[in-house]
């Protein structure tokens, strides 16, 4: 593993539990519904693309919601969500990959499987629009990038630092996510995408990630040059679907 010094107990027993989980017995095979193309569609039709989070619980979340996945899903659609993101991670997320199994039949827009992805075999758990791979926890990223694709996954690399953008640029990474939350110390920072981002890389998808809950926020990270939000917390406490439609139709500039 690349770097689990330092970090939060939360995320240590998250990674601890990763290892110990087994992967798919066949291989799986998609057929990706592009998120590039869902946000040129948002933008075009004046929304903010945003990626909805169906988190139940977390780390660092008081309590557990139990409301219908499915349902869930459905509302963040209606409020305008561009892609939904879906935890498959069971034991500290309150995911499953029945759970995105189901989501992903009943909407249309592209599916990202948030897991904490370590080996090939893991891959194999469920079809996905998108995967996830943490910059900091996979050893050999160019490798789980690869077999990625070979499977037909998008493949969102998630950094919190320079020196792990540059990792993910150097493995061909398409799709890059700034996680505003720093895994060692659980603490969020939003000046983190607006350091950390890469400017002026046009091949690049760039993805704000966590902390994100006004529309103050959403114009923030527009202009420090995000293509989409992943929003979680703010978009699950409440109402959902009105949640997403007053972060998907703020005014910004880009
Ligand atoms: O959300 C947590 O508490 C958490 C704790 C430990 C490791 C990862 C964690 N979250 C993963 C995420 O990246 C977020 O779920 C996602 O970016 C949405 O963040 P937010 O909008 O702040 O819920």
């Amino acid at each position: 593993m690349t770097d689990t010094g330092g970090i939060a107990p939360a995320v240590e027993s998250i990674l601890a539990t990763a290892r110990q989980r087994g992967g798919g017995d066949e291989r799986v095979s998609v057929d990706p519904r592009p998120l590039p193309a869902a946000i040129q569609r948002a933008e075009a039709a004046g929304r903010v693309p945003i990626i909805a989070e169906i988190k139940p619980t977390s780390p660092t979340t008081d309590g557990e919601r139990r409301d219908d996945p499915v349902e869930l899903a459905e509302q963040m659609v209606d409020g305008g969500a561009t892609a939904l993101s879906v935890l498959t991670e069971p034991e500290h997320f309150g995911g499953s990959p029945e759970t995105l199994r189901a989501v992903r039949e009943a909407v249309d827009v592209p599916v990202l499987r948030k897991d904490f992805i370590l080996r090939e075999d893991q891959l194999d758990t469920v079809e996905a629009d998108l995967i996830l791979l943490i910059a900091r926890f996979v050893d050999d990223l160019d490798e789980l990038v690869t077999a990625a694709r070979e499977r037909g996954f998008q493949v969102l690399v998630e950094t919190h630092t320079e020196a792990e953008v540059e990792t993910a640029l150097d493995a061909g990474a398409e799709i890059i996510g700034v996680n505003n939350r720093d895994l060692a110390r659980l603490d969020v920072d939003l000046s983190t995408f607006e350091s950390v981002a890469p400017s002026g890389s046009e091949d690049v998808t760039l993805i704000a990630e966590s902390g994100i809950s006004t529309q103050g926020d959403v114009e923030r990270m527009r202009a420090a040059g995000a293509d989409a939000l992943l929003v979680g917390s703010a978009i699950m406490d409440g109402d959902v679907a009105a949640n997403t439609r007053r972060l998907t139709t703020t005014e910004t500039e880009q």
